[in-house]
């Protein structure tokens, strides 16, 4: 049986699970739950604390695993990418108060707080900069204010965590992450390892993705195929007037209002949008 790993809480908890539902694997129903078995597909979930699973995966006691490439990274476990899941984007940054200008080189000698000291280690080193970085468990914004620390490295997602205290981030981001699907660097390639992912695939894939639908009349057909060409080449189908066609092609999700509103000005009707579940491209 697959033993996958997934977060049992914080951020990438919920988007984890929903997106395992999705790609047709049973989830857990109790937030206490440790582990799910799903006998239809042969899989065993285990839901660990997000830190800790490239731990687990990198130690080959577990075949897969989702968490966040900083964390992965920050663990160092030799651990590998399979798919990067389109959820938990995020920068990981240093930051200190606002009211000057801040360089990573300011951080010489100073005191610097974080709940990922393996990245920020290697990170400074890169710079040549030493600097005494402390190891806090969360919440990382406030250490300045309560007086253990100068200056901070930590996530960043919408940025309102460090205006809320005051703080700007600076320098190069130590590291962008999203959530990542991860194996044992350089483990046996597997055909159950290969089903899990290509359905989770399937949902990240999918959720790129809209279907787009309209009518579009036979005279405008050579038109409406450049603004939607599908993946591979649109669905074309007579209508019952016979002046008319039907188009059905998959659009991408950020350009699918633009390429409404191109197909609206060229004349095409009835141009409906829906959702994609899931897919195998
Ligand atoms: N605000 C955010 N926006 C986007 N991604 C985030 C955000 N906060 C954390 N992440 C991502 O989530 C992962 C860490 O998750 P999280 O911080 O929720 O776990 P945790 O700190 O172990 O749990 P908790 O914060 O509940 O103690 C990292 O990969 C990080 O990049
Ligand atoms: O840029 P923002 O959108 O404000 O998000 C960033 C915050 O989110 C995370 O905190 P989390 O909720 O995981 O708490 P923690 O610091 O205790 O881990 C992260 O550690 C930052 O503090
Ligand atoms: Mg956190």
């Amino acid at each position: 049986m697959l033993r996958v790993a997934v977060p049992n809480k914080g951020t990438l908890s919920g988007p984890a699970s929903e997106m395992l539902a999705e790609a047709g694997y049973r989830q857990r129903h109790e937030q206490r739950d440790l582990t799910v078995i799903d006998s239809v597909n042969e899989v065993e979930f285990f839901f660990l604390r997000p830190k800790d699973i490239a731990i687990y995966v990198g130690s080959g006691e577990l075949d897969l695993g989702i968490t966040g490439r900083d964390l992965a990274l920050d663990s160092g476990a030799p651990i590998s990418e399979r798919l990067a899941l389109g959820f938990g984007g995020s920068t990981f940054r240093y930051a200190a108060p606002a009211g000057r200008e801040w360089t990573v080189a300011d951080l010489q000698g100073k005191r610097l707080a974080t709940s990922y000291p393996r990245l920020v280690t290697d990170n400074l080193a890169n710079y040549d900069v030493q600097a005494e970085v402390i190891r806090l468990d969360g919440a990382v914004e406030i250490s300045i204010q309560l007086g253990v620390a100068d200056a901070i490295a930590d996530v960043v997602g919408s940025g309102r965590t460090l205006r809320q205290h005051n703080l700007v981030a600076f320098g190069e981001p130590i590291c962008r992450s999203d959530a990542v699907l991860v194996e044992r660097a350089g483990s046996p390639a597997s055909q159950a390892k290969d089903q899990l992912v290509a359905r989770l695939q399937g949902v990240v894939f999918a959720q790129q993705y809209l279907m787009l639908d309209y009518d579009c009349p036979k005279s405008l057909l050579d038109d409406a195929l450049t603004v939607t060409p599908g993946l591979e080449s649109p669905t074309v189908a007579p209508l019952a007037d016979p002046e008319w066609v039907a188009i059905r092609a998959m659009v991408s999700r950020i350009d699918a209002n633009l390429v409404m509103d191109r197909l609206s000005a060229l004349g095409a009707k009835a141009i409906l949008a829906s959702d994609i579940r899931s897919c195998r491209l």
